[in-house]
């Protein structure tokens, strides 16, 4: 072949690669942990205590290992659906892409509440409990068609799904409609990712506006990703199938912590991480910290930054604990929602309005 002929074969090669079709990266990457430690080391009104975070990392372990915390747990709980098939796979769907949200202003018993099995569920249950109410009174709430069909889907029919036992709606209604219908648009096949969490992950931030939850950082050319309710919509996923069908994630390791607005707050509440007196201020005094601002990106960053420190201190005390950062985020969370319902809560969760968590 004379040199001036390019190989076919490379050719080829090139134009799969320029029309975006070619998947190099068999080993995809979210970005979300790179982006996180960069924060990290570049935050003044954030800071990690590693000291707490190692006697955290022990009694949180610990704790874990007493209740035998693992992806069953998961499944233990009330509301959460319990076949392991294809409705479930659209219930975890459907369910996190509305999963955000759900503080309120109001006192508890005002606050917004939805009756479900002779109980008032609030915050993430209140969700978890309206779609499965939903489903029970015949609404396909869980159908992408359903979705994309404004005359049957639409404000009035998702103000009925939400109804709350109190006089206050759920936040964000008209954002929560607008997700339905993108998702609707977007007709998914969880096969696309084959099996890998971080290529789903990347393919929901890419085909979803609404799962693109990502921030510019001052001077940091590419935008911090948190992608909290795609990486939680996996780890759900994982999670209520215990690995296996369509749980089975080769890669699920490289899920982070899902930056929301729970979890900072426990970890604040351990001494494992620490604000500046401003920020201390700010959400002691329960002021809105904007969506973006540096305040809030500091907290979701730093959050995730140290978890994955914690998680790494287990496998070092543990070297075959079987433990991610999955666990350790489902078990904070839940035992922050423990000293809530104790209430037992000595520092205020911070309250940013958003769609991304
Ligand atoms: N980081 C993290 N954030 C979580 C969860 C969950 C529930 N996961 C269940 C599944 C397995 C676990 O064992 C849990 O039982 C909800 N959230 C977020 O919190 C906020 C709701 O708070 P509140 O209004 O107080 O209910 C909202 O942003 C919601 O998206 C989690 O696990 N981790």
């Amino acid at each position: 072949m004379s040199d001036d002929e390019a190989d076919p074969e490379l050719l080829a090669l090139l134009r799969q690669h320029f029309q975006g079709k070619l998947n190099l990266d068999e080993e995809p990457e979210t970005g979300v942990l790179e982006g996180a430690e960069y924060v990290c080391d570049n935050s003044i009104d954030v800071a990690l205590n590693m000291r707490a975070s190692k006697n955290a990392a022990a009694l949180i372990y610990e704790q874990m290992q007493q209740k035998e915390f693992s992806t069953a747990s998961w499944s233990e709980h009330e509301l959460h659906p319990k076949t392991k098939d294809e409705s479930t796979v659209a219930f975890i769907f459907t369910m996190d892409l509305l999963n955000f949200s759900f503080w309120s202003l109001r006192p508890e018993e005002e606050r917004f509440a939805i009756s479900y099995r002779d109980k008032n569920w609030t915050g993430y249950w209140s969700l978890v409990a309206s779609l499965q109410r939903a489903l029970e009174e015949d609404i396909p709430i869980t159908d992408p068609h359903y979705w994309q069909n404004e005359e049957e889907c639409n404000l009035e029919s998702l103000r009925y799904v939400f109804r709350s036992c109190t006089d206050e709606e759920i936040p964000l209604l008209e954002a929560r409609l607008s997700c339905l219908r993108e998702a609707g648009k977007v007709l998914y096949e969880v096969e696309a990712a084959n099996k890998s969490a971080a290529g789903l992950v990347n393919i929901l931030a890419r085909d979803f506006d609404c799962f693109r939850d990502e921030s510019r950082y001052e001077g940091r050319r590419k935008p911090v990703r948190f992608l909290k309710r795609a990486q939680i919509l996996v780890a759900d996923i994982w999670a209520c199938f215990n690995g296996e069908g369509y749980g089975e994630f080769r890669d699920i390791d490289k899920i982070t912590m899902f930056a929301d607005y729970r979890v900072p707050q426990i970890l604040a509440t351990l001494g494992c991480i620490g604000y500046s007196p401003p920020l201390q201020a700010m959400i002691a005094r329960g002021d809105i910290i904007e969506n973006g601002s540096d305040y809030e990106i500091q907290l979701r960053a730093c959050s995730i930054w140290c978890v994955e420190l914690l998680r790494r201190e287990i496998k070092r005390q543990h070297p075959d604990a079987k433990i991610n950062a999955i666990l350790i985020d489902f078990f904070l969370y839940d035992t922050m929602k423990l000293l809530e319902a104790q209430g037992k809560e000595t520092i205020p969760h911070h309250r940013t309005r958003s769609i991304w968590y």
